[in-house]
């Protein structure tokens, strides 16, 4: 992927970007789970919302299971605000144990959480936590446990309280990100860098503090987000609102969960050249911002956090439309081979809306390739020259071809797109497949002067969705009478 996070004097990261190459595709083939399984450990007493704004947030982003680990007496009012919760009440505080119970009950709630926690693609620690020492003793031994088990963790809030009073927790843990907000932030920089807060030199202090807690990723809440692992800084500006009610900093903390957990899908696939943790911030915090700016334009002054948990789907699809993710994958469930297509070329699969080309009609025509080249899945449209059935030719067609990760189909997310081995005479003839609003950008493709054999180009990731859009149409026009005769 290329680089999306600006080296010059601007930190802005290119936020819109990063989520169209992190969201996963919307597939048939997929199952629960797959879209990644988050838990949140908090929810006291006194704070229930919190810990029901980060979990909610996360399925209604594209989690497909989202767990919260509380307090016995939080878990039923936590359970009464969504059926779609899966609640545990396992967390005690000290007033409601003996002081001789205290390391049976610490033994128990850690052997329950354990038997979860491999299950989980990241952990989000503090919303409404409390600050009881017994319970965050036990919390202690959670993220303990999570660390031993590689498990990625987000820590706000009471975590940020706990962890900034002992921060062997997260030191040197590549998988933790802290999400401070202005006050946690202050008492980080206290405690870490021994001084106050000098956002004349924000970048290098925010730098210092990462590299200075072994590399953890640093999301520092503000008018701007920035986002460090003591290798790198940041900012996310975009969208955002001037309300500045309690519980936006929940709805983050679940959204960088599951960025985190997908763009380390992406990373394990060797789709990413960056730390998938710094990208998951990014993603998380671009994502709330819209959110925000689309429930304060309707909302204004009385805009609430579960006005912008609403938004969060409204604020995807603008990003990331479903219906770009899903046309390949509703094309290629109906893929069949093409055997002759097939030994002409690597296991190419054939597909004309729901039919195989017609072996003697594919057979001997193959013109030419164009190979669109995406991040996890490959197009190819295949050139074949047209021939009545007398033999004679007709003119080029396009056809659409799918080939590789069919069941990983997510074309939005590409970055890169290539054409090549596209024969001149081929180029010319499709020309006449490119709708207008593509050519400008494609210009090689409508040039009606002869490219070189070897024809190749690259495409801004921008362009990656006009470009599907042009294959749609392609196929489109394909479907038609004309195409069969
Ligand atoms: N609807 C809900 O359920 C919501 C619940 N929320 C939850 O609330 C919790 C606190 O988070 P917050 O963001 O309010 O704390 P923040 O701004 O750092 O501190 C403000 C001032 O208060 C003080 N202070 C805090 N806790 C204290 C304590 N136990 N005992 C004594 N002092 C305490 C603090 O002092 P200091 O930290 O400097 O000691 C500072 O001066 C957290 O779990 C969060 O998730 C929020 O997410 C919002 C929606
Ligand atoms: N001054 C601001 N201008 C614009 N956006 C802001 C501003 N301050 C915070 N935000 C946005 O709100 C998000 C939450 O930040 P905030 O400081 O409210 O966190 P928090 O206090 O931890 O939240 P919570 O109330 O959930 O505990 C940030 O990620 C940022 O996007």
């Amino acid at each position: 992927m290329q680089s999306v996070i600006s080296s010059g004097p601007s930190l802005e990261a290119d936020s819109v970007s990063i989520l169209r190459s992190i969201i996963p595709g919307l597939e048939s083939t997929k199952h629960k789970g797959q879209a990644g399984k988050i838990a949140v450990v908090g929810g006291c007493r006194e704070y229930t919302g919190a810990p029901y704004f980060s979990a909610i947030s996360a399925l209604k982003i594209g989690a497909d299971l989202s767990h919260v680990f509380c307090t016995k007496d939080a878990a039923p009012v936590i359970k009464s605000y969504s059926p779609e919760l899966i609640v545990h009440p396992v967390l005690e505080e000290s007033y409601s144990i003996r002081d001789e119970e205290k390391s049976s009950i610490s033994a128990k709630v850690i052997a329950e959480v354990e038997k979860w926690m491999e299950r989980f693609d990241c952990l989000v620690v503090g919303p409404g936590l409390g600050r009881d020492p017994f319970l965050l003793d036990c919390v202690s031994n959670i993220m303990k446990h999570a660390r031993e088990c590689n498990v990625p963790i987000v820590i706000d809030g009471d975590g940020l309280y706990l962890v900034t009073n002992c921060l062997d927790l997260v030191s040197g843990y590549p998988l933790a990100v802290l999400t401070p907000n202005v006050n946690e932030y202050k008492r980080l920089v206290q405690k870490v860098l021994n001084s106050e807060v000098n956002d004349q030199n924000g970048t290098d202090q925010l730098l210092s503090l990462a590299k200075g807690i072994g590399g953890v990723t640093i999301l520092r809440k503000g008018k701007s987000d920035f986002v460090s692992d003591g290798k790198t800084a940041c900012a996310v500006s975009i969208y955002g609102s001037p309300r500045r009610c309690g519980g936006q900093g929940d709805i983050l903390s679940g959204s960088v969960a599951v960025f985190l957990s997908w763009a380390r899908q992406c990373a394990a696939k060797g789709e990413l050249s960056m730390n998938p943790t710094i990208l998951g911030c990014v993603a998380g915090s671009a994502l709330l911002r819209k959110a925000a700016s689309l429930a304060f334009e309707s909302k204004k002054r009385s805009t609430l956090t579960a006005d912008i948990i609403e938004c969060l789907g409204r604020s995807l699809q603008e990003i990331c439309p479903t219906e770009d993710l899903t046309f390949l994958s509703h094309n290629t469930n109906f893929c069949g081979a093409d055997t002759r297509a097939t030994k002409r070329r690597e296991n190419v699969e054939c597909f004309r809306f729901g039919q195989l080309i017609e072996p003697s009609f594919a057979a001997g025509m193959v013109d030419g390739w164009v190979r669109v080249t995406l991040r996890n899945f490959e197009v190819l449209l295949l050139c074949i020259v047209r021939r009545k059935r007398s033999g004679g030719r007709t003119g080029a067609q396009p056809w659409a071809i799918t080939r590789g990760q069919t069941s990983d189909v997510s074309y939005t997310q590409a970055a890169i797109l290539e054409v090549h081995d596209v024969p001149p005479s081929t180029l010319r003839s499709m020309s006449a497949y490119v709708p207008s609003y593509v050519s400008p950008f494609v210009p090689s493709f409508v040039s009606p002067s002869v490219p070189p054999s070897n024809f190749s180009f690259s495409v801004p990731p921008e362009m990656t969705i006009q470009l599907m859009r042009m294959l749609e149409f392609m196929i489109l026009r394909q479907s038609g009478p004309q195409a069969t005769s």
